[in-house]
Formats: C-alpha cells, sequence, structure tokens
C-alpha cells in the first residue's frame, strides 16, 4: 500500500519537504500548483512524483496533506480542502511562521473524518522557489507541531513518525505560546533587521562610503532582510498583535539607550552589554535556531574569468551543497578572497578539506 503525500505550494519549504520524502519506499509525493510553469519546474527538479493543477485530483486519496504556501492564503486552502472528499482519517498540516490564525480556522471548520494538526519548520532561508529546496534544509532544526486536543493521539504520532524523514526534532507547543516565542525570535529580527537596512540606505543617499564599508559583519546580521517580501508581509500581518507589543517593548530599549547616551552614562552601557553577553552565553549551541547559520570559509583565488563557476563546479562534482558565494575584493592581476557560505558545519569542513586538498589556500 502506497502512502500519498500532496503538497500545496511546492516552493522553498514544501520543496524542500518533497525532497525529504520522495523515493521513500512506498510514498508518492504530489505537488500542487495553479500555474502550469510551476508544474513543470517542480517536475523538472524532481521534488515531486506527480505535478497537478487539478486540487480534486491531488487531495483524492491522500494520507497527507501539507499547506506550503504563504501565511495570508492558508484560510482559503483550508476553506477549499474541507469542501473536497478527503480520504477518512487523513492528516492535514501546514508550515505557516505563525500558528493562532490558522488554528483558530480550522477548529472553526473542523470536520471529524480528518485531522488539523498546525506546523512550522523552523528553520528556513532568505530564499525562495522550488529552485532553493535542499533535503537538508530541516536537519538538526526544531519542527513545531500544534495539536489542538480534539486531534487522537495516534494521527499526532502518524504526522510525527512521517516528518522523521526531515531529520527535525519535533516540539509540541501551544499555538499562541508559538505565535509570542517565534515572534520575538524570528519575527521582531526580521523587522529590526529591515529597518536599520533601510535606515542605512538612506544615509547612503549623502555617499556610497556606506554601503561600501557595511562589506562583511553588517551584511551578515541583516541577510534576512533580503528576505521574500510577500511571505513576511503575510507572516507581520497574521503575528500583527503579538508584534504590535513587542514593537513597543523593543522602543523602550532604544529609549534606554538614548537616555544612557544622553546622560553619558557609561556604567548602565556596561551593565546593558554584560546583561546580553551573559544571556547569550546561554544559547544552545549545535541545533538550527529560528535563525539560520551561515559557515563561511574563505579562499585566495586569482583574477581570471570563470572562477567562480570552476570552484562552483569543483564542490558540486563532491555534492558539496554551496549556499553562497561572493568575491570580497577584487582587483586585476590581484589575488581575490572567494566567501563560500555552507548551512552546516559537515558541508563546511567537507569543502575546506577537498579545496585544500587541490592546493587552495584556505582561511576561515
Ligand atoms: N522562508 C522560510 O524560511 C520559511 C517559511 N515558512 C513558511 O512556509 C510557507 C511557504 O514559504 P516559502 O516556501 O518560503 O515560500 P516560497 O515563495 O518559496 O513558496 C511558496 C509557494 O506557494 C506558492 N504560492 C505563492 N503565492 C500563492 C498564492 N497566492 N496562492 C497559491 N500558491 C501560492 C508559490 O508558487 C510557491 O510554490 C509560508 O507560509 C512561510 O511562512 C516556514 C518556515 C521557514
Ligand atoms: O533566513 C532565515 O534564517 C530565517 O529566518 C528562516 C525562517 C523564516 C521563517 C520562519 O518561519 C522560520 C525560519
Amino acid at each position: 500500500m502506497t502512502t500519498k503525500i500532496t503538497i500545496f505550494g511546492v516552493g522553498l519549504i514544501g520543496g524542500s519537504l518533497a525532497l525529504c520524502l520522495k523515493d521513500k519506499p512506498g510514498f508518492t509525493v504530489v505537488g500542487h500548483s495553479p500555474r502550469p510553469n510551476s508544474l513543470k519546474r517542480m517536475l523538472e527538479r524532481g521534488v515531486v512524483d506527480v505535478a497537478t493543477s487539478s486540487m480534486e485530483e491531488a487531495v483524492q486519496d491522500a494520507d497527507f496533506i501539507f499547506l506550503c504556501v504563504p501565511v495570508g492564503n492558508l484560510e482559503e486552502y483550508l476553506q477549499e480542502l474541507y469542501r473536497l472528499p478527503l480520504k477518512p482519517g487523513c492528516i492535514i498540516t501546514d508550515v505557516g511562521s505563525t500558528k493562532a490564525s490558522v488554528a483558530a480556522c480550522a477548529q472553526k471548520l473542523a470536520r471529524h473524518d480528518v485531522h488539523f494538526i498546525g506546523g512550522h519548520p523552523m528553520a528556513g532561508s532568505e530564499r525562495s522557489g522550488v529552485d532553493a529546496a535542499t533535503t537538508l534544509l530541516f536537519e538538526n532544526a526544531f519542527y513545531v507541531l500544534t495539536p489542538p486536543a480534539s486531534v487522537p493521539e495516534e494521527a499526532y504520532f502518524r504526522l510525527e513518525k512521517l516528518l522523521t524523514y526531515t531529520r527535525a526534532q519535533i516540539v509540541r507547543v501551544d499555538p499562541v505560546m508559538h505565535d509570542q516565542i517565534v515572534g520575538a525570535i524570528s519575527h521582531l529580527p526580521h523587522i529590526i533587521a529591515v529597518a536599520l537596512v533601510n535606515q542605512i540606505c538612506d544615509y547612503n543617499a549623502n555617499s556610497e562610503l556606506y554601503r561600501t564599508l557595511a562589506a562583511g559583519g553588517f551584511r551578515d546580521i541583516t541577510r534576512i532582510a533580503s528576505s521574500d517580501p510577500i511571505i513576511w508581509r503575510d507572516i507581520l500581518l497574521s503575528n500583527r498583535d503579538v508584534l504590535l507589543g513587542q514593537l513597543k517593548d523593543w522602543n523602550r530599549e532604544i529609549s534606554t539607550f538614548v537616555s544612557l547616551l544622553e546622560e553619558r552614562n557609561g556604567e548602565g552601557i556596561e551593565e546593558a552589554f554584560q546583561k546580553a553577553n551573559l544571556f547569550r552565553s546561554e544559547l544552545p549551541e549545535g541545533r538550527k535556531g529560528a535563525i539560520t547559520s551561515l559557515f563561511d570559509i574563505y579562499i585566495d583565488v586569482p583574477d581570471t574569468p570563470g572562477i567562480i563557476g570552476q570552484i562552483a563546479t569543483e564542490l558540486g562534482e563532491q555534492h558539496i551543497n554551496l549556499s553562497n558565494m561572493q568575491i570580497i575584493e577584487n582587483r586585476e592581476d590581484v589575488q581575490g578572497l572567494l566567501r563560500l557560505s555552507f548551512r552546516n558545519e559537515t558541508e563546511m569542513e567537507r569543502a575546506k578539506e577537498h579545496l585544500q586538498g587541490i592546493g587552495y589556500k584556505v582561511y576561515f
């Protein structure tokens, strides 16, 4: 007997889930999109076994249905789904970055023959679309599930078992609590990163030097400001009430710094840094958090045409997943410094070893 898994919205997250589940014994992965181009691309990339624009065909006999569309579209998808004939016992889940609104919607629609369990894989990136999908995305990350009390344990365990293929750690959280916590550690930092980049963008209108000197660390800490505008518009609007409260607290934190500076209060500044230092030192290590870390190495490269392609091919041939690459400084006839970013330490270590082995000088 085959297990049919249907995915609506085969983009970064839907495509990565599809890749984790496809080719597993007894599984058939079906991708849905209303757009012919998306259907063609998901088949070309080989992330699904079957691609269809028919919602009825997609859900017919499905054991699991994943909604991986933007948060703002989850309600309309749920409403449509609940009108269709579904396999008794079918589990519907989503991957949205907020959980309270979708949980409330599913509770209103409730159907006795199917189970809705909200989900949120707490890993991702600033990139989007099926081309950015990867099997490694969820490895070593947390995957939040928010089952309502009405869902039988048997159904919860069935979903939990399926998700072991993502190699993420499942955690069970109340949806309202989820939105409070994820608002603070993911949504608020995205707002702050965008506001900070936009502030510097405005300064840059007076001198291009702002952009030039913002290389390196500034670029790293504001990576999340490059996230998809539609995905993030929906997340912020969905978690609006929580974020309005947290932004008030943020304003208070910033006002404290304004006062400390106005009063030239050096002791207060030291205390603020000490408090932050202590809390940061206690953050868990060795597991992906809500915001993905990048693992970077640097190599000297000659300034010759096609060098980036050569390095990418070298790593590709070793099946090493490169997340990003950038020339830091490259003048004609001078050695350039190439930054290579990886999503995990293992890939970074393999790249380091391989590049050293073929004669590159590697810095880390
Ligand atoms: N980007 C990230 O790192 C993470 C995102 N999420 C959540 O995952 C969901 C999907 O996000 P991503 O995969 O990043 O986005 P994406 O843009 O890569 O994929 C979204 C998919 O939904 C489809 N789609 C877009 N607009 C649609 C619409 N109006 N109606 C129907 N389909 C539409 C797109 O064609 C695409 O296949 C969102 O709910 C997001 O909150 C969860 C964890 C991490
Ligand atoms: O780019 C990053 O590191 C992210 O912050 C990814 C991310 C985006 C949305 C989520 O709900 C969870 C993780």
